[in-house]
């Protein structure tokens, strides 16, 4: 479904792009999803695509489990542990091990758990370190919590984060996005918790926008807590639970700051006392949201027998193919996201001072991406059921776009309430 090809640099493009789709062959998992015809999705990055494993999974818990089992099904389809079964299964995919990862709440409950509870790891200690260009639900979760626990919240990159650890003995927390939002940007996990460690202070994680796509490497890395969410690449769907990892090292020390049933030892005895269970489920809440943890779980298998490396490799391949294609073609916007492939998340971010626009006419011709202010066309690439010709047919009517002003049209001017 290429659009018009009718150069020679257009020729040798399409040649590369089926050349590095047979290399990349065995981490296509595009029968997996169903994707309208004539659309290429390229906001996996927002909201993942529907694969058919989660509309099964889903309709098995609407109709047979919830519809016939009724209560039953808590114990015989297991709900009361889906959210440490799913855990474990993201924790495969995060570097993590098993028992250390559980889903649940939003991203953003499973934030303000892990940085409280972290925050109170280091008693004596003042400041909590985030980064002022984080989504912004990350500042204003870290924020509440200083002002909660009486702490200072000292907003730096992470590179001057980096730079602020060194030498000192005043920070509890550095809380960070391993990808950021915005740019793609890929932060090194690693080299950020070292200093976060040499400084005596903890680190936490934001894996919304790398959980799936980047070798995360929790455990290597030597991550204390993280946090990410199930609706972006590990398509789960829309509302989709996060998750929340505590390295085992902490697991007996944390205290979840929301002490519900959920989190208690012994859940049915109903006492009125809290004691919190052992391990991760320590840091459950409430009722799981069954429907969502189905379809969580059913999304997941299109990651059976794949290694986390090849789908990385792939992912990076896509997007440096695809900003090797912009430029062979012509369209000379600046790229926000770093070209090192060690520097670079799964998405492409380029500038645009009509970005907006821009998008709104990539829409309309079947290339979803998405704006985010104040000028960026950010373009994710789920390395799942993305192929090296989709990123082509993306660059081709992207080059369309800008050659013919498309984004001039008052059509694709207005905003939406959500963008
Ligand atoms: C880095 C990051 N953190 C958190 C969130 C959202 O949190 P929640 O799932 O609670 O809406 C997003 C996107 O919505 C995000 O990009
Ligand atoms: N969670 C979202 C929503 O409920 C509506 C629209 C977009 C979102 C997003 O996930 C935004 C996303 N975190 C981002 O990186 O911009």
């Amino acid at each position: 479904m290429l659009p018009d090809m009718s150069s020679d640099v257009l020729t040798s493009l399409a040649e590369q792009a089926r050349a590095l789709d047979t290399q990349h062959v065995a981490t296509d998992r595009r029968h997996a999803f169903e994707l309208p015809d004539g659309v290429v999705y390229l906001d996996g990055n927002s909201l993942g695509a529907l694969s058919r494993a989660a509309r099964e999974a889903t309709a098995d818990a609407v109709s047979r489990q919830w519809g016939e089992q009724l209560i039953r099904a808590w114990n015989d389809s297991a709900w009361w542990s889906a959210p440490e079964r799913v855990g474990d299964r993201i924790a495969g995919l995060v570097g993590a091990p098993a028992g250390t990862v559980v889903v649940g709440d939003s991203t953003t409950v499973s934030l303000y758990k892990a940085v409280h509870a972290a925050a109170r790891m280091r008693p004596g200690r003042r400041v909590v370190l985030t980064d002022p260009d984080s989504f912004p639900t990350d500042v204003h979760v870290t924020r509440g919590v200083c002002d909660q626990l009486g702490l200072t919240l000292e907003l730096l990159s992470p590179a001057d984060a980096v730079a602020r650890l060194r030498g000192s003995d005043d920070v509890a927390l550095a809380s960070y996005s391993q990808v950021d939002y915005r740019t793609g940007e890929l932060w090194d996990l690693a080299a950020l918790t070292v200093a976060a460690h040499d400084a005596g202070a903890l680190s936490c994680w934001d894996l919304c926008h790398s959980a799936g796509v980047v070798d995360v490497g929790l455990t290597d890395g030597g991550a204390d807590f993280a946090v990410g969410c199930g609706y972006k690449y590990l398509s789960g769907g829309p509302g989709a639970p996060a998750f929340i990892f505590v390295a085992p090292q902490h697991l007996d020390a944390f205290v979840n700051p929301i002490l519900g049933w959920n989190g208690h030892a012994t859940p049915f005895a109903m006492s009125p006392d809290h004691t919190p269970a052992d391990g991760i489920t320590r840091a459950r809440v409430g009722t799981p949201p069954v429907l969502g943890i189905a379809a969580l779980e059913g999304a997941l298998t299109a990651y059976d027998g794949l290694s986390m490396a090849d789908v990385r490799r792939r992912s990076l391949s896509l997007t440096a193919f695809f900003v090797d294609a912009i430029a062979a073609l012509g369209v000379d916007l600046p790229v926000a996201t770093p070209r090192e492939d060690d520097r670079r998340g799964s998405q492409v971010s380029l500038r645009h001072p009509d970005a907006y626009a821009v998008v709104q006419a990539l829409i309309a011709r079947g290339v979803i991406g998405d704006f985010r202010e104040p000028n960026i066309v950010r373009l994710g690439f789920a390395p799942l059921y993305l192929s090296h010709e989709d990123a082509l047919a993306a660059a081709v009517h992207l080059r369309d776009v800008l050659a013919g002003r498309e984004f001039e049209r008052p059509e694709h001017r207005s905003r939406a309430a959500v963008t």
